[in-house]
């Protein structure tokens, strides 16, 4: 069976596309509480946002990776194109919210999701990808390519 470069699992076992309305009932939700713990989003501001989302066009890509034994979501991802004035009217990716359910970990499965957000923005013209991750992350992104930068900073309301 094909695998993908840098991937420990099995190709086929996953398909990893572009999130659908039809995601909320295959566990797209649960999974993010995964990352972030929130109440359930009514199936109202999911379809609201994935319409927002979706006007934005391949600017905004979320990922899932849906498991093809189970139909449920083993996880996703996002990448943001920001659009700039600097390096010419250049263009940057910002990759957000990668998360893969804690029973499919340690599989290459999340290695698979940012290799394909990474290759979309360079599609995209990015001349960089960057995100922000805890200090015990650094792992994982420097095997998916990324190196350390800079100090990240935040201000929270
Ligand atoms: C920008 C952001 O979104 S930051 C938020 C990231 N998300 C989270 O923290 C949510 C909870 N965690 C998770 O969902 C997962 O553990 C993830 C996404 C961090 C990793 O997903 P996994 O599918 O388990 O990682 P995967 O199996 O692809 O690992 C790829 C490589 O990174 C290594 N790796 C994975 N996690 C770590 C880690 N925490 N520290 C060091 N190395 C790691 C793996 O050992 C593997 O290396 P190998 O090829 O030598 O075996």
């Amino acid at each position: 069976m094909a695998s993908e470069a840098g991937a420990g699992v099995d190709a086929d076992a996953y398909r990893i596309r572009p999130l659908e309305l039809g995601d909320l009932s295959k566990g797209f939700c649960d999974l993010l509480a995964q990352l972030s713990p929130s109440a359930p989003l009514t199936e109202d501001s999911f379809r609201s946002r994935f319409a927002e989302l979706a006007a934005l066009g391949a600017d905004h890509l979320v990922l899932v990776a849906e498991d093809a034994g189970t139909g449920r979501i083993a996880a996703a991802g996002a990448v943001l194109v920001e659009r700039k004035f600097i390096r010419r009217c250049g263009t940057v990716g910002h990759v957000e919210d990668v998360v893969v359910d804690a029973a499919a970990r340690g599989r290459g499965l999340g290695e698979r999701v940012v290799r394909r957000l990474v290759e979309h923005a360079r599609a995209r013209g990015c001349y960089k990808v960057i995100l922000n991750c805890t200090p015990e992350l650094r792992g994982f992104y420097a095997k998916c390519g990324f190196v350390e930068k800079n100090v990240q900073m935040g201000l929270y309301f």
